[in-house]
């Protein structure tokens, strides 16, 4: 029989050495989960001895904790006859949501991808912004993602009979509306409580295809339970403890439904976000104001960051076969920022690449993703033929994606904007998609293009000159610093 924890048992663990929480009604103890929590030991810490059920539900599945937990760290049921006033009291005083859907502006004045952010930014909380709209340090990976795509101009051609055109297009055997899916994005609850699965039915009728996450809100059967009848696509950030990844994988062979594993691999530690950073500081700084030992050291608030990412940074190109023992589905990677790795991940086998810097949000000052795609085709056309390239980072329009595939990407992955669309629900996925739709049909009739799978890699619809001046060298004028220094005479 599971046991009855007293609310004055609970308080009693309300350190980070022994760290008792209660979530919808059960006692846990995250005394050894809060230092691996992928949001960061503080978060957790933040609620010792209490009740987080509230910020918990906000982020994460009800079903989550009870999956994910040992046995042995489930003390008991929460024996509600013992609730006192003033417990109730230290709850409400850390439960300071300022989400108001309602101050969403109606999806009907929703009139391109843009609009998603900026109702976000005015309907979503401080905190779900700062996660959804951050990006690395100055953000000049992030900015240079959108100006990229406005450096490229079309070379439109006229009097073409255009009443008929096709959009629809196949990636990675999945055959879609138009060549777009939806990127993985953590924790989708933060902008709707419907999160991944607003994505994932939004995606199936538009007849698109969503690449869930591995730091989802909802289980993944769940979330595919969202689109029966859909493809999907999985991310994989591959843990430090192994066994975690090969139970994920097990899982996704046995659903069908899942068609490529994305594994991400431009994040082998997690950056440093300073939008989140200011608001977990102010938070961590209030949770630890009495005697307790703060998180926050010299090192700031990175350390949250450190102790909480639970990704491998030891994960290399060798270990890909460790990968394939593990699933027979094809693997794509994503995070390629050069042309020396696209080659690698073709030598290696892969079905795929996306070209993505996770927009902007890993390496600040790597390239615009637009011209890592440009830097491939015209330095290794060959991964064009052999392996479908995807690109995300930036991706805004419909003419955006017409201008991807003349590049010979076989399709787009948009982030952001329907992160934040999932504020809407479904319908909101849905909208957005519509609204890529017919921008994208509309810039092939405007430049003469009438179908999507013959312009594959026509660079004669654009004109890449302005952008092509900031590409790298196609070879490095300067040799290693040690073969130079044997140029130089003997001293
Ligand atoms: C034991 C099961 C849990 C698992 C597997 C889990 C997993 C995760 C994951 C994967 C993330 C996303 C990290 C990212 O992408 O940046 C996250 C974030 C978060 N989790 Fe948990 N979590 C658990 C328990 C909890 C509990 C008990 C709480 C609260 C009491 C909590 C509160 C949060 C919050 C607030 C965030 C957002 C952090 C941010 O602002 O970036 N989680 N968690
Ligand atoms: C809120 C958010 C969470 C993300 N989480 C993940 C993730 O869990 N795994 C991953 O591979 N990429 C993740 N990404 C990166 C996206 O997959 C994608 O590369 C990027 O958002 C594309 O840029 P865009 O937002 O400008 O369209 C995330 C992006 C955002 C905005």
């Amino acid at each position: 029989m599971t046991s009855r924890v007293t609310v004055a048992e609970v308080t009693k663990h309300a350190s980070p050495d022994d760290c008792w929480v209660v979530v919808n009604g059960e006692v846990y103890d995250l005394t050894a989960f809060a230092p691996d929590h992928p949001g960061g030991a503080d978060i957790i810490i933040k609620w010792a001895g209490k009740d987080g059920s509230s910020v918990y539900n906000e982020y994460h599945h009800k079903d989550l904790i009870g999956k994910e937990l040992k046995q042995s760290e489930r003390i008991g049921h929460l024996d509600e006859s013992t609730i006192t006033e003033t417990w109730v009291k230290a709850q409400q005083v850390e439960v300071r949501s300022e989400h108001d859907l309602n101050e969403r502006p109606p999806l009907s004045s929703i009139i391109n991808l843009d609009d998603f952010e900026q109702s976000f930014a005015k309907a979503g909380s401080k905190k779900a912004n700062a996660y959804i709209q951050g990006a690395s340090n100055d953000l000049l990976t992030l900015d240079a993602n959108k100006r990229g795509w406005r450096k490229i101009w079309f070379r439109p051609r006229i009097m073409r009979d255009v009443s008929k055109i096709n959009t629809r297009s196949t990636i990675l055997g999945c055959d879609l509306s138009m060549p777009v899916y939806i990127c993985p994005m953590g924790i989708a609850k933060t902008a709707g409580p419907e999160g991944e699965t607003a994505l994932g039915a939004g995606a199936s009728a538009g007849e698109i295809v969503h690449c869930m996450a591995t730091p989802a809100s909802f289980p993944i059967d769940e979330i595919l339970a969202s689109a029966p009848q859909n493809p999907w696509f999985f991310q994989l950030y591959v843990d430090k403890q192994r066994s975690k990844s090969e139970e994920v994988l097990k899982r996704i062979n046995s659903m069908k439904q899942v068609k490529a594993i994305f594994i991400t691999v431009d994040l082998p530690v997690v950056s440093k976000r300073e939008a989140d950073e200011r608001i977990r500081t102010e938070e961590v700084s209030s949770v630890y104001a009495g005697s307790q030992k703060s998180g926050i050291d010299k090192k700031g608030a990175g350390l949250a960051r450190s102790t909480g990412s639970f990704i491998d940074p030891k994960f290399d190109w060798d270990e890909l076969a460790w990968v394939r023992k593990h699933t027979h589905l094809p693997l794509v990677i994503k995070g390629v920022q050069s042309a020396a790795d696209a080659r690698k991940a073709m030598q290696m086998g892969c079905a795929g690449i996306v070209v993505s810097n996770h927009g902007g949000r890993a390496l600040d000052s790597a390239p615009a993703s637009i011209s890592i795609l440009l830097e491939l085709r015209r330095d290794c056309p060959e991964v064009f033929e052999k392996m479908e390239v995807l690109i995300d980072g930036g991706v805004r329009r419909g003419s955006d994606i017409l201008k991807a595939v003349c590049i010979g990407a076989t399709g787009v992955g948009v982030g952001r904007p329907f992160q934040c669309a999932v504020s809407y629900g479904k319908e909101g996925v849905e909208h957005g998609i519509s609204l890529l739709q017919d921008e994208l049909e509309t810039a092939m009739r405007l430049c003469g293009v009438t179908d999507m799978n013959q312009v594959r890699g026509d660079m004669s619809f654009i004109n890449i000159s302005e952008l092509e001046q900031t590409l790298p060298p196609k070879y490095c004028k300067y040799p290693p610093l040690r073969s130079a220094l044997s140029f130089w005479p003997k001293l």
